[in-house]
């Protein structure tokens, strides 16, 4: 993953995020939520483990800190077999790549995060590999090269991204099992936190947990932050327990709000109102007004916004739903 800017909301990984590996369960039944993602791959895993085949690829797809890096850790270990894990960014030349696979035990799981950044170069070396368990390299230059096969062991690969649509068709074809992570339930989150501040002595009630599983984007990843902060809030106000006011006080210092945005989406929000009437405001417009890439909305604030039904895409550009006028305490203009 990017390493992001430090908003505490941010969906993308930051450095101080390390301690959260920690946290992250090893089996099946500890993974919370995702049911239907979890149901599917326990079948495929027993069924595998019964043949004595490695597991078909995977494919997890879904935004930035629901758990994909996690759940291919527990699939490795379900599975009884290593874990290697690399990035799309990171296997810059077929060589690269060659080396990983060619130094595979056999039913091992290779995790490739961000798998749509590979290089065209390097995914068409993947395919035989994916397909064949051979590696096809070209040997010598110019008239006398020639190809030569290798055989590697049977692997599953599981490949991660948050853009499903960017992966090339035939990438996407030779993945088996392919599995859509979806944004976690509040309740699902309270279990999340309530697991990570027993792990990490954090005494709480179920109702600051509520309150922090809410405010958190549907997101593991920023309910696990959440959590550490407003722990340090209660040591700061000598508090034992974290009870809902308390994480209610905690978070509003953080100017996190009730419905998990910070300052950057309201920022989006009351400019599309105030200076776009709520819109429809094309993307590039509203880049430009708040002074952010077009990427960076599309990718990280968007999508969040849009879950929440605070706005809509529309052909003509982005519009400030009612919804979203309410959240801001601004009339909607009828
Ligand atoms: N379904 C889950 N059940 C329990 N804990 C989870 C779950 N998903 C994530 N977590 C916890 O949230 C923490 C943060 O998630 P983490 O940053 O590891 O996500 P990730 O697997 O890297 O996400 P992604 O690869 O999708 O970006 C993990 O340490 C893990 O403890």
């Amino acid at each position: 993953m990017d390493i992001d800017d430090g908003r505490i909301v941010a969906m993308d990984e930051q450095r101080a995020d390390d301690w959260q590996y920690s946290l992250r369960p090893r089996k099946l039944s500890e993974y919370i939520g995702q049911d239907k993602a979890k149901k599917n791959l326990d079948i495929f895993i027993k069924a595998a483990m019964n043949r004595g085949d490695a597991l078909d690829h995977v494919l997890l797809y879904g935004p930035p800190g629901l758990g994909k890096t996690t759940l291919a850790g527990i699939i490795a270990n379900e599975m009884g077999v290593n874990f290697r894990q690399t990035s799309g960014p990171a296997i810059e030349r077929q060589g690269d790549l060659a080396a990983l696979l060619t130094n595979l035990q056999e039913h091992d799981v290779l995790f490739i995060d961000e798998i749509h950044r590979l290089s065209r170069s390097v995914e068409e070396v993947l395919y035989s590999a994916m397909e064949d368990f051979a590696l096809d390299i070209i040997i010598g230059k110019g008239p006398s090269a020639r190809s030569i096969r290798l055989d590697i062991a049977p692997f599953t690969l599981i490949g991660a991204t948050t853009k499903a649509g960017s992966l090339a068709a035939p990438l996407r074809d030779r993945f088996g099992i392919i599995s859509r992570l979806e944004y976690y339930t509040p309740e699902a989150l309270v279990n999340i936190i309530k697991r990570a501040a027993e792990i990490l002595e954090i005494p709480i009630e179920d109702r600051g947990a509520l309150e922090i599983a809410r405010r958190s984007r549907g997101t593991p990843r920023i309910a696990n932050r959440l959590l550490k902060r407003v722990r340090d809030v209660a040591q700061y106000e000598g508090q034992d327990v974290i009870t809902d006011a308390l994480a209610d006080k905690a978070l509003s210092l953080l100017e996190v709000d009730k419905a998990g945005l910070d300052h950057t989406d309201r920022r989006m929000l009351s400019t599309m109102i105030k200076k776009f009437g709520g819109g429809p405001v094309g993307l590039d417009t509203l880049a430009a007004a708040i002074s952010e890439s077009t990427d960076t909305i599309e990718d990280v604030y968007e999508p969040f916004l849009i879950q929440l039904g605070f706005v809509n895409r529309t052909p003509r550009g982005r519009v400030v739903t009612r919804a979203g006028y309410e959240h801001m305490g601004i009339a909607y203009p009828e």
